[in-house]
């Protein structure tokens, strides 16, 4: 994982350098560049995760400049190599994205892995981008005048996440319009699709949304290339098949340990789970301790990071999600004896929160703002910056597990009033939107520790598969909470011997942690949230 930044006509400032060099402690260079009569500044830091050393960024040729963010797991042309992800992307990638050349882009689609980058032609000034098609990795964008900005991290202009429909392009020598090579997707999805980007100057203020009147604004267009983006590996299409007569467990089974044991595999240091003790994270941790169990050169500490808000020990110890996570962790603990897990609690006062909110947290949560984004984003952010644990470098989550396998309160309710199909086209539109409702903000809060956050549940093959399961046999909404949603995951984790686990009902991070009950809001989830406008 690392932080990349771009800066056409402008310097970076000392908050984004920072964000960036959070997020990739092990190296960082800076290098201003002539592309086209333009003054181009990148910053590149790197956590490093593959290869023999550290591999430096950016790349640079006589025709490219490269940045990457994230992860290969897998490709069917890779083989993990002592330079690791980023020395084979390029060779492989990197040179060939030149604006409308789909090569790259074609070899794009079959990584199994997350990541944002950029590359940049210095003999046209095409300039390629773009978030895989998850959103699993951060890019956010400024535009001004003659400016342009890419940072994975935020700063104090009025950025705005890029949005993982499609791969970008915007010329350097021309600066009129950018060109997006679109994502192939079955739902419509708030903030896709867009034919123009709007940027605001106003520079002190940047989370007031009701400045942006007072300022000037600057439009960018978008074009779309003509032909969507499509790969097998993206189809997110649902089973709206009633009828469920496979056992669909064993499967599942081996998909869901390749997915873990993907994101287990290629690290250096220790692991760490972000832990509420609910069903899917536990998913998670077994299935963590059963790959170690039969590959012990993987074997390390496992961190389990559980996160609780209220004023004294007390009051975090009855905490939902610490009762959970104290009680899980007994039951993985019965499961896997020899295991090396140590549960890690942090808890964390309304005065603290307000003091790293204020300081750090509502920067990286920037440009999201509503309350629901403040209460993930800082509940997240403190599991994930914990002191404990010094060579944890790895984050895994449950994330996607309540997308794919309806966890949420909302898929019920759609169920019981309209019946199977309309549940199918809601957990299509979750996943499709998981980019935009979840994964820029987690990954910006989470990486800022120095530490990769990665979720075993949105490996691509694991959608997939998931996908093409008829939705009956994924959850049974006519059965109580608890039993009903997840009803499949539920029985993976009985097969796992977490057998209390398995009938857990889901409950929502922002509940589990307190941290609404903390702050005692009367506020909705959507509202904007006047914590991170102070
Ligand atoms: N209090 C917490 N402390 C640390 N991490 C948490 C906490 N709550 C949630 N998380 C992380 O966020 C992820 C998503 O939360 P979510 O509530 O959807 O899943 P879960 O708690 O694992 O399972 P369930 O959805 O069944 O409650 C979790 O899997 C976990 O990794």
């Amino acid at each position: 994982m690392c932080g990349i930044g771009v800066f056409v006509n402008c310097e970076p400032d000392d908050r984004t350098i920072k964000a960036l060099k959070n997020r990739g402690p092990d190296f960082y260079h800076q290098e201003t560049f002539n592309v086209v009569g333009q003054s181009v500044t990148v910053v590149a830091t790197v956590l490093s995760h593959q290869g023999e050393g550290i591999i430096s960024q950016p790349i640079v040729t006589d025709d490219f400049i490269f940045l990457w963010n994230g992860e290969v797991y897998d490709h069917p042309r890779y083989q993990p190599q002592e330079g690791g992800d980023t020395n084979w992307f390029f060779d492989n990638v990197g040179s060939q994205i030149t604006g409308e050349n789909a090569t790259g882009i074609e070899i794009m689609k079959e990584i199994r892995g997350e990541f944002a980058f950029c590359t940049i032609n210095r003999k046209t000034g095409e300039i390629s981008f773009g978030r895989d098609r998850l959103g699993r990795r951060s890019l956010l964008l400024y535009s001004f005048e003659n400016k342009f900005i890419l940072a994975s991290s935020s700063s104090g202009y009025h950025f705005i996440e890029l949005p993982a429909d499609g791969l970008y392009s915007f010329n350097l020598k021309m600066m009129d319009k950018l060109k997006r090579h679109p994502f192939a997707a079955n739902t419509k999805v708030d903030g896709h699709m867009l034919d123009e980007f709007l940027f605001s100057n106003l520079n002190e203020n940047m989370l007031a949304i009701e400045g942006i009147k007072d300022g000037k604004l600057h439009s960018l267009p978008v074009e779309n290339v003509q032909g969507s983006l499509t790969s097998d590996l993206w189809n997110f299409e649902q089973n709206f098949d009633g009828s469920c007569t496979n056992d669909w467990l064993p499967e599942l089974e081996i998909v869901f340990k390749k997915a873990v044991e993907r994101r287990v595999k290629l690290r250096k240091g220790s692991v760490g789970v972000l832990f509420s003790g609910g069903l899917d994270c536990s998913l998670v941790v077994a299935q963590v301790l059963e790959i170690f169990e039969g590959q012990r050169e993987l074997a390390t500490t496992v961190y389990l990071y559980s996160v609780a808000f209220g004023d004294n020990e007390e009051k975090c110890e009855k905490c939902p999600d610490r009762i959970t996570a104290v009680a899980a962790f007994q039951e993985i603990t019965e499961a896997h004896p020899t295991a090396d897990l140590i549960l890690v609690k942090e808890n964390i006062s309304k005065q603290e929160l307000q003091k790293t909110r204020d300081e750090r947290i509502k920067h990286l949560i920037s440009p999201r703002i509503s309350v629901l984004d403040d209460s993930i984003g800082s509940a997240l952010y403190f599991a994930a910056h914990s002191e404990v644990g010094s060579d944890c470098r790895l984050l895994l989550s449950g994330l996607g597990a309540d997308e794919l396998f309806c966890g949420y309160s909302c898929h019920r309710r759609v169920h019981d009033r309209e019946g199977l199909d309309a549940l199918g086209l809601e957990v299509q539109t979750h996943i499709e939107r998981i980019a935009e409702r979840n994964c820029g903000r987690d990954d910006r809060v989470i990486s800022d520790s120095g530490r990769e956050y990665r979720m075993p549940f949105l490996d691509l093959d694991l959608i997939s598969f998931s996908s093409s399961i008829p939705i009956p046999a994924r959850c049974d909404l006519t059965k109580p909470r608890g039993e009903g949603e997840k009803m499949l995951l539920r029985q993976l984790a009985y097969k796992k011997g977490l057998k209390t686990i398995s009938s857990f009902e889901k409950r929502a991070i922002q509940f589990g942690s307190r941290i609404v009950k903390m702050e005692d809001k009367k506020v909705k989830g959507n509202d904007i949230c006047a914590n991170l406008q102070k």
